[in-house]
């Protein structure tokens, strides 16, 4: 029997096989994306919860990518399996201090652990058509519940990227110039509103249908999200992001999103361009969420080997 490979190298070889064919150059995960420019200006307050540069008073410039969930480049808008979005982006302060956020739609994420996820990889690669139930898949989510129930979420199909919520998911410890430490929680909110298509309003939609709708929105003007930090009551689980903490935590707004341009060679571009979710800066540190390293190292083996 050969050893199991390292973790974060089994969850991206998992993850490759899964594919329906390779597609060399592309992201084995959110492979459907865009990338545009936009800019961050921090609010008053976010200075009272951490000393992070890019969270005082001066504006960062961004390079923020939105993307569909899967391995597949063409995949529609619409499909069921690219309804998990991502917005990831790097904030660069004039001075070139740098860090990075990366989102999904979701508040939640599909397992506790990167283990549960591999198993849950696993899992889906031993389910075949026509096989009799349980399958591995069926088993995984009778003996997972917070799995089941990211899997029964909703997740609609949003009238625009521009009415779309994102979540960071993972707790970070931010700490501010008196030295207090508070556990908190990012997310993106619109300023458009949240909105979303009907269920039986999708069907027959053009299968970039939210690529285009962002390109013409930015065009007209910038779209703008705020950036908010759900602040951790003590005994919040920090370790866990299949757990959101309740929404009655107060909400803290660190500034505002800009998008203003979409990068023109975005297709060349966004192969040089990758985000990790773990680059901390004074005043902001990672929490004790296992999935803050262990992403961070399956991104340090998926962004070279999409360079070719
Ligand atoms: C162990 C769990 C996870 C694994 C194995 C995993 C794996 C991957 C891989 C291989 C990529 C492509 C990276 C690249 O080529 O640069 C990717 C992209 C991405 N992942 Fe994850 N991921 C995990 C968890 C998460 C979580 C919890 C989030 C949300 C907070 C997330 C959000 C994203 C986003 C937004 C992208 C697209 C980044 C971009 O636009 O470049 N992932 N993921």
């Amino acid at each position: 029997q050969p050893a199991d490979p390292p973790l974060p190298r089994a969850l991206f070889d998992t993850m490759s096989a899964s594919l329906p064919r390779p597609f060399p150059g592309y992201r084995i995960n959110h492979a459907k994306g865009v990338l545009y420019e936009g800019s961050f200006t921090p609010a008053p307050g976010a200075a009272a919860l951490t000393t992070a540069p890019h969270l005082q008073s001066t504006p960062s410039t961004l390079l923020l990518r939105f993307s569909d969930a899967g391995g597949v480049p063409d995949v529609a808008d619409t499909a069921p399996s690219s309804a998990v979005r991502g917005l990831a982006f790097t904030f660069r302060l004039p001075d070139g201090t740098e860090t990075d956020l990366m989102c999904i739609n979701v508040p939640v994420f599909v397992t506790k652990t990167p283990q549960d996820f591999l198993g849950l990889l696993r899992a889906g690669a031993a389910t075949k058509p026509g096989m009799p139930q349980p399958t591995p898949v069926a088993q995984f989510l009778d003996a997972h519940p917070e799995t089941k129930r990211f899997v029964t979420l909703p997740k609609p199909v949003p009238d625009s990227f521009a009415t779309e919520r994102f979540f960071a998911l993972h707790a970070y410890k931010v700490t501010n110039a008196a030295g207090e430490s508070r556990f908190i929680r990012f997310r993106v909110v619109p300023e458009a509103g949240a909105a979303y298509r009907a269920a039986d309003a999708t069907a027959g939609l053009p299968p970039n249908v939210l690529f285009d709708e962002l390109e013409t929105r930015v065009a007209m003007g910038p779209v703008r999200y705020r950036l908010l930090a759900q602040v951790a009551a003590a005994g919040d689980p920090t370790n866990d992001p299949t757990q959101a903490w309740p929404e009655d935590r107060p909400q803290v707004e660190l500034g505002t999103i800009s998008v203003t341009r979409m990068v023109p060679d975005s297709a060349t571009a966004e192969r040089k361009v990758g985000f990790l979710p773990n680059r901390e800066l004074p005043g902001l540190a990672v929490s004790d969420d296992p999935f803050l390293g262990t992403r961070a190292e399956v991104y340090g083996i998926a962004f070279p080997a999409r360079q070719q």
